[in-house]
């Protein structure tokens, strides 16, 4: 299903005008301060941020393993375990999605989820209240998932801040227009954040290499048109998509979007992906299972299945 938006945003799939990605982590629990001007804040964190992770993932030869869930769904307490599950199972990265009430780049697991989450009263504070507690548990950093009109109703430097103190790496916003890409980077900058960016099959040439040269951590590479959602396989177009931007950039490229099987996982990390991202695969188990415990086994069987494929 294509989806044409009015906004110049990524997901105008027809004519994207614009591109986000998604962001990565770290194995290694290193204690380390950070400082960041202006304002000198401090950020112990217990892990290093994304591109840092895909660099020391090159040197062993592994390809990074991304999963998302979407926070709140079924409810906080088991968001928090559930990020201790796929930490522990060997996610590298974890993307966390804040719910929203108009996602328009989602297909209808992760919007359900969406609806669900919020149905509970799930808020970005209470996410990132959360996160203030898991993340030091965790060996692998938190890339945050947002529609942008959260950030902007928050304030662009204020948001960066806040997600910063809760120990968040990266940020992925499928939906901001390329051209304003440059404000929220520059803030995100300013706090230690990586903000990711998303290039689509149907990205013309200059743009992907106008987005690849702006991504923070890494590159997204969206693998098929439409929204996300299992698929039965993965576009054979990726391999040739994964050359043409590796020909743009020596940043790590991560691919998302339907992938849902070890099968998918071998396949597209076989065809020069740096990172393989799976999405309502992993919220589907979560949200659809008879009870958290239950989800949360079923999130563990099924990650560890999925790592299994990878190198
Ligand atoms: O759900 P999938 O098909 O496995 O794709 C990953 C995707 O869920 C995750 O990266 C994501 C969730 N919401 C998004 C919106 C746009 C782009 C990417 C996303």
């Amino acid at each position: 299903m294509d989806l044409a938006l009015k906004s110049s945003c990524f997901l105008q799939l027809k004519k994207p005008e614009a591109g986000f990605e998604a962001c990565f982590s770290s194995k290694r629990a290193i204690i380390s301060v950070k400082r960041y001007t202006p304002m000198a804040a401090i950020r112990t964190t217990q892990t290093v941020g994304l591109a840092e992770t895909f660099t020391r993932l090159k040197k062993e030869g592994k390809v990074a393993f991304i999963p998302y869930i979407t926070a709140g769904d079924p409810d906080l307490s088991t968001t928090a375990e559930a990020l201790k599950v796929l930490d522990s199972c060997g996610s590298d990265i974890i993307e966390l999605g804040v719910p929203y009430s108009d996602p328009l780049a989602d297909g209808p697991v992760i919007q359900a989820a969406s609806t669900r989450s919020l149905a509970k009263g799930t808020n970005l504070n209470a996410i990132l209240s959360m996160l203030k507690e898991v993340v030091p548990q965790l060996s692998c950093p938190i890339a945050l998932f947002t529609y942008y009109n959260l950030i902007l109703k928050r304030g662009t430097e204020k948001f960066m801040a806040t997600i910063r103190d809760s120990g968040i790496h990266g940020l992925v916003v499928p939906d901001v227009p390329l051209e304003e890409t440059e404000t929220l980077r520059t803030e995100a900058k300013k706090y230690g954040i990586e903000l990711v960016l998303l290039t689509t099959p149907t990205t013309p040439t200059n743009r992907m290499k106008a987005i690849v040269d702006a991504a923070e951590g890494f590159v997204y590479l969206v693998s098929s048109v439409g929204v996300t959602g299992a698929r039965a396989s993965v576009s054979g177009n990726v391999q040739s998509l994964l050359q043409e931007i590796k020909e743009a950039t020596t940043k790590p490229v991560a691919v998302g979007f339907g992938i849902s099987k070890p099968e998918h996982v071998k396949q597209v990390a076989g065809w020069g992906a740096d990172g393989v991202i799976v999405g309502s695969a992993m919220v589907k188990l979560l949200g659809e299972a008879k009870s958290p415990q239950e989800g949360l086994k079923e999130l563990e069987d099924f990650t560890r299945s999925l790592k299994a494929a990878l190198p």
